[in-house]
């Protein structure tokens, strides 16, 4: 039988259009016959928002509901998990009202402003039997998988030695935007970092001889704007004893990353590069060595086309399929990596004197 899940859309920003428009993609235009996606409702911070948002969709969308705060959508019986498209600054406050309110959780990335707030998220989901998940969509591309696959499984390029990985955007510079606002947790480490680092944990972090273990090395510098103090560029070495890996970690909003090469991963037979984009990744390369001096023996290029808009089905159809099946944790991007990376830029923070207003930084006390 195959398994609708109904969702409620929170925030009417660019991210949720983009994810409301890809649960309207036909499932099986993906090959996907099991589960199905029904956007039940929308909830905006004004009422006029959210009819907006729904009818910009015309008559193709029907029956879903405007709700003119989140609180309402939360209170809907007919929403069985909430999507959540606010700035990072809020992501920890909303998903815990939408838990509260006995509501399984899908919550854009960044996950939260600190390792507290994501701590608390999961052991609340947990200890109230809800799911709860990152919405890190690029886990979740078949190219992802496939290529975790051929590192860690098949072991195409040997022993992995060193990893780099990058995600920048070139942004245009504004106090007020989510990209530099402090208020909205502003810089480049939550917002294209979240990707640069999740490349790192699919290679290192999730290496089967790491054993989900530390870094036993972070090195991090942080270069700051000047307009509003939050990260323009930042830089994260880490190292990885049990698989012996150094990896760095590198992302920016005043620079675009270079095409060719986002993640390169290098092993004693050969090397994986990853061109743009990191976030959303269609192919890779594998490049083979003959010699031990490097000389190219193979290179393959392995094309993964998305077939759709943007391509965020991929994590909706993983979030379904927990639900129905009573699973709170996801198996590829579990809710405990999530606090394992806000660990991870805690201690850059620290390292780099990098604080954000208390008034995001809080956790709640029970
Ligand atoms: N997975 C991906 O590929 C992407 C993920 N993201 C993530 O999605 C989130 C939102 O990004 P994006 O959609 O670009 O942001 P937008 O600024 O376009 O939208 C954010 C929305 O959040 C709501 N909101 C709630 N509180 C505030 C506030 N204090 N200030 C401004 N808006 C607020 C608003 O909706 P309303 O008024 O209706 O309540 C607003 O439209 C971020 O966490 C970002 O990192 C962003 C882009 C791509
Ligand atoms: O999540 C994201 O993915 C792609 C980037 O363009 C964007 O800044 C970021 O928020």
């Amino acid at each position: 039988m195959v398994y609708t899940a109904r969702w409620g859309i929170v925030a009417t920003g660019s991210i949720s259009e983009h994810f409301f428009i890809d649960l309207l993609v036909d499932p099986t235009t993906r090959g996907v016959i099991d589960v199905v996606h029904k956007p039940v409702a929308v909830a905006s911070r004004s009422v006029a928002k959210a009819e907006k948002f729904i009818s910009d969709f015309g008559n193709g969308v029907q029956g879903v509901k405007a709700y003119g705060s989140y609180a309402d959508l939360f209170a809907d019986p007919d929403v069985d998990v909430v999507y959540i498209g606010t700035p990072h600054s809020s992501h920890y406050e909303v998903s815990l009202q939408a838990l509260k309110a006995g509501k399984h959780v899908l919550c854009e990335k960044a996950f939260t402003i600190n390792a507290a707030q994501a701590r608390h998220l999961a052991d609340y989901a947990k200890s109230h039997n809800l799911f709860l998940m990152e919405a890190v969509w690029t886990r979740f591309f078949p190219l992802a998988l496939e290529f975790q696959k051929l590192l860690h499984e098949d072991k195409v390029i040997g022993a992995i030695r060193r990893v780099t990985t990058d995600l920048a955007h070139k942004f245009v510079p504004d106090v007020d935007s989510r990209l530099y606002n402090p208020l909205l947790g502003g810089g480049a480490l939550l917002d294209v970092g979240v990707y640069a680092m999740t490349w790192i944990q699919m290679i290192c972090y999730q290496h089967p001889d790491n054993k989900k273990s530390r870094p036993s090395i972070i090195n991090s510098t942080v270069l700051k704007t000047p307009l509003t103090g939050v990260d323009e560029s930042t830089v994260i070495t880490m190292v990885w004893d049990k698989p012996h890996i150094i990896s760095t970690a590198t992302c920016s909003i005043a620079v675009n990353s270079p095409e060719e090469c986002l993640v390169r991963v290098q092993g004693d037979l050969g090397e994986i590069v990853v061109p743009i984009s990191t976030a959303r990744p269609t192919e890779f390369i594998v490049k083979i060595n003959a010699t031990a001096e490097g000389e190219l023996d193979d290179v393959q290029t392995h094309k993964f086309p998305i077939p759709g808009p943007t391509g965020l089905f991929w994590e909706a159809d993983a979030v379904a399929r927990d639900i129905r099946d009573g699973k709170i944790v996801d198996d590829i991007y579990p809710v405990e990596e999530s606090v394992f990376v806000m660990e991870v830029f805690d201690e850059v923070r620290r390292q780099n004197d990098f604080v954000y207003p208390a008034a995001i930084e809080f956790v709640e006390k029970e």
